[in-house]
């Protein structure tokens, strides 16, 4: 049967990357999203915004909303100090077994929790099943219509502390206009707009960084 294009991807990565490399990861996706097939990671342009936010902040504790191949998530675990580990969502299960894959080959696999099912009922259990109280850094990248509800959920589970950042893809295309009104007019955050482009293309996107006050 037909491959799918994770699948695509994850050769790509076999074949051009070099493995315990994770920048050559990183190029090789890029490449076959520029040149082959378009496919929804964050990107290079909106991958740089990433990558400076994450050495700002030097986070100890890490969460991603949103695994799909693991593109951002060798992207993030290629920063952190030794010995500080990610967990990263994913709800589907072919996406988390590409995203496997693809963390392995880039020698993070050690670095990185890939917890499979919906954020929804994750959150919740993040405190008893892997020791976390608060959370230095978030990248939500999961679905649009999951943005807000998910910070509620962060901020009823306590898992938010002054200070604590939460880094936001897809904030203009496909756009999560509840999610940003909310960070935007809530007291209780601070929040920067990054302009960019949807990954790979000339279509105005951004990220947007919200900084939780207590
Ligand atoms: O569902 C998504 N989850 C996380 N990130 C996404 C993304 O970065 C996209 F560009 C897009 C996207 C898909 C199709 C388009 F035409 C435009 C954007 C979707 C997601
Ligand atoms: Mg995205």
């Amino acid at each position: 049967t037909r491959s799918t294009r994770p699948q695509r991807m994850l050769k790509a990565v076999q074949k051009n990357a070099t493995k315990g490399n994770p920048e050559s990861v990183i190029s090789a996706i890029d490449y076959f999203c520029k040149n082959s097939e378009w496919a929804m990671n964050v990107g290079d342009e909106k991958g740089s915004i990433l990558d400076s936010v994450v050495t700002e902040v030097n986070p100890s504790t890490v969460l991603e909303l949103g695994t799909y191949c693991g593109y951002s998530t060798v992207r993030i675990a290629r920063l952190l100090s030794p010995g500080t580990k990610l967990i990263t969502l994913e709800f589907n299960p072919a996406y988390a077994a590409v995203a496997r894959q693809i963390i392995a080959y880039a020698g993070l696999q050690d670095k990185v929790t890939l917890v499979e099912g919906p954020s929804s009922e994750l959150i919740p259990q993040i405190k008893e099943r892997f020791g976390i109280t608060t959370f230095d850094f978030i990248f939500l990248d999961h679905w649009k219509d999951r943005y807000l509800p998910d910070i509620k959920l962060f901020e009823e589970c306590g898992l938010l502390r002054k200070g604590s950042v939460l880094l936001a893809d897809n904030v203009i295309c496909p756009g999560t206009p509840e999610y940003l009104e909310y960070v935007r007019n809530s007291p209780h955050y601070e929040s920067r707009y990054y302009p960019a482009h949807l990954e790979y293309t000339k279509v105005e996107d951004g990220l947007e960084k919200s900084v939780f006050l207590g």
